[in-house]
C-alpha cells in the first residue's frame, strides 16, 4: 500500500513556499491516480489531442522553437475527467493553504497537460507573460512511470538572483509535485530521452490590473 498522504501537506508545501520560494514534493498523488492521468494523457497524445506550445499570449503568442518544443492540451474545468477532477481539487486545498499563510490572494488556475517527445525542451525563461503579471504560482505535477537520471528531462530551477549560477536539477517523476513563484524562478526543462508527460498549473492572483 502506498503510504497516506498526510492531511498537512498543503500547509507543509506553503510553508516551504514562504519559506524559500520553491519545493519539491513527493507523492503529492497517489500512485493509482497519476497512473490514470498518465493513462488519459497518451491516449489524447495518441489521438492528436495536443498542439504545439506557443511562446507568449493573445496577439504575440508564437511558436518558437528557439523557446520550446514541447505539445500542450489545456484542461477545460467543466470538463474534467474524473482524475483530473481529484488533481483539481488536490490544488484548490494548496490555493487555500498558500493564501491562508501567504495572503497571497490567488484565485484561478489555469492548467495543460504538457508531452516533450524525445529531444524537446523549455529553454530558460520566466512563467509570466511579458506585461502581463497574473501568473503568480507554478505548479507542475509529473505523469512519468520509472524515470532515471539517463532519461534526461529534469526542470532546473535557477534558485536565486544573487546567485544565478546556483540552480537544483529536479526529475520529473510520477507524483511528483515542483511549485515555485512564478515570476522569481527562472527555469529550463532539459532534452529528455524518451517521452514526457506532466500537467502544468498556474495560479492566478487578483489584482486592479487583472481584474
Ligand atoms: O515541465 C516542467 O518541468 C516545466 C514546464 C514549464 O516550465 C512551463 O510549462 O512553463
Ligand atoms: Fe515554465
Amino acid at each position: 500500500m502506498p503510504p497516506k498522504r498526510p492531511p498537512e501537506l498543503p500547509e507543509q508545501i506553503a510553508a516551504t513556499l514562504a519559506d524559500q520560494g520553491w519545493c519539491v514534493t513527493d507523492d503529492f498523488l497517489p500512485p493509482l491516480l497519476v497512473c490514470q492521468l498518465r493513462q488519459e494523457a497518451q491516449q489524447l497524445w495518441q489521438a492528436g489531442g495536443f498542439r504545439r506550445a506557443g511562446v507568449g499570449r493573445g496577439v504575440e503568442l508564437r511558436v518558437r522553437d528557439a523557446v520550446r518544443t514541447d505539445r500542450v492540451a489545456w484542461l477545460d474545468p467543466s470538463a474534467l475527467s474524473a482524475a483530473q477532477r481529484l488533481y483539481w481539487t488536490q490544488l484548490e486545498q494548496l490555493r487555500l493553504a498558500v493564501n491562508q499563510m501567504l495572503f497571497l490572494g490567488l484565485y484561478e488556475l489555469e492548467a495543460h497537460l504538457a508531452v516533450y517527445p524525445p529531444g524537446t525542451y523549455f529553454r530558460k525563461h520566466l512563467d509570466q507573460f511579458r506585461g502581463l503579471g497574473a501568473r503568480t504560482l507554478s505548479c507542475v505535477l509529473y505523469l512519468n512511470d520509472d524515470w532515471l537520471e539517463q532519461d534526461g528531462g529534469a526542470l532546473r530551477i535557477y534558485t536565486g538572483p544573487e546567485a544565478p549560477e546556483c540552480s537544483v536539477a529536479v526529475l520529473p517523476k510520477g507524483g511528483r509535485l515542483v511549485s515555485f513563484f512564478s515570476a522569481r524562478f527562472l527555469h529550463e526543462v532539459e532534452p529528455a530521452q524518451r517521452e514526457r508527460f506532466s500537467l502544468t498549473g498556474w495560479f492566478k492572483r487578483r489584482s486592479a490590473q487583472h481584474q
